[in-house]
């Protein structure tokens, strides 16, 4: 999927920009994965410390989807590694968007995949299975919901109501 440039999204579009329905992300993220730019809808996750659902997401069909997962910014173990990037990418998905760390990096950045983490870690999470799926979440302060559209490159990460167009 081609990505639109974050900068022109923003330049085209301040009235979106001033009603919300485009917000950008804080420029919290480090950039992983083989694809710096990636786009797609949006696949809301709720989890703590357990990436049981995040497996359980990956390993299903993406169809292009970005998977947006608020961890509640913990810094205390990683929720995304080698083996659930390897699925995302065999698996059709366009990116994964982490409010929380990631491990295995060396392997994620050889993954046809776009990745955006706050950190790396080396710990696992824990596997309890506990979170909730398809919810509105917030990151660093801007609401996030299901089926919405998401945007990344190196400049930064866009959410749109709407799919935006070339
Ligand atoms: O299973 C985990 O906790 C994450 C991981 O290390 C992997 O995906 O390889």
């Amino acid at each position: 999927m081609a990505s639109l440039a974050t900068t022109d999204v923003c330049d085209a579009n301040e009235a979106l920009l001033e009603s919300g329905d485009l917000r950008i992300l804080p420029p919290i993220f480090q950039m992983y994965g083989k694809r710096r730019a990636f786009s797609g809808p949006i696949t809301t996750l709720k989890v703590f410390e357990d990436n049981v659902l995040v497996r359980e997401f990956l390993e299903g069909k993406g169809n292009g989807r970005v998977l947006v997962v608020d961890g509640g910014g913990s810094t205390k173990c990683a929720l995304l590694g080698g083996n659930l990037g390897q699925f995302a990418q065999d698996n059709g998905w366009s990116g994964i968007v982490v409010n929380g760390c990631i491990r295995d990096v060396d392997e994620i950045n050889c993954c046809d995949i776009g990745v955006r983490a706050l950190a790396t870690h080396p710990k696992k999470s824990k596997k309890r299975g506990l979170g909730e799926r398809h919810i509105p979440i917030q990151i660093a302060g801007e609401e996030i919901h299901d089926g919405e559209w998401l945007y990344a490159d190196g400049d930064g990460v866009i959410i749109s109501k709407i799919e935006l167009s070339v």
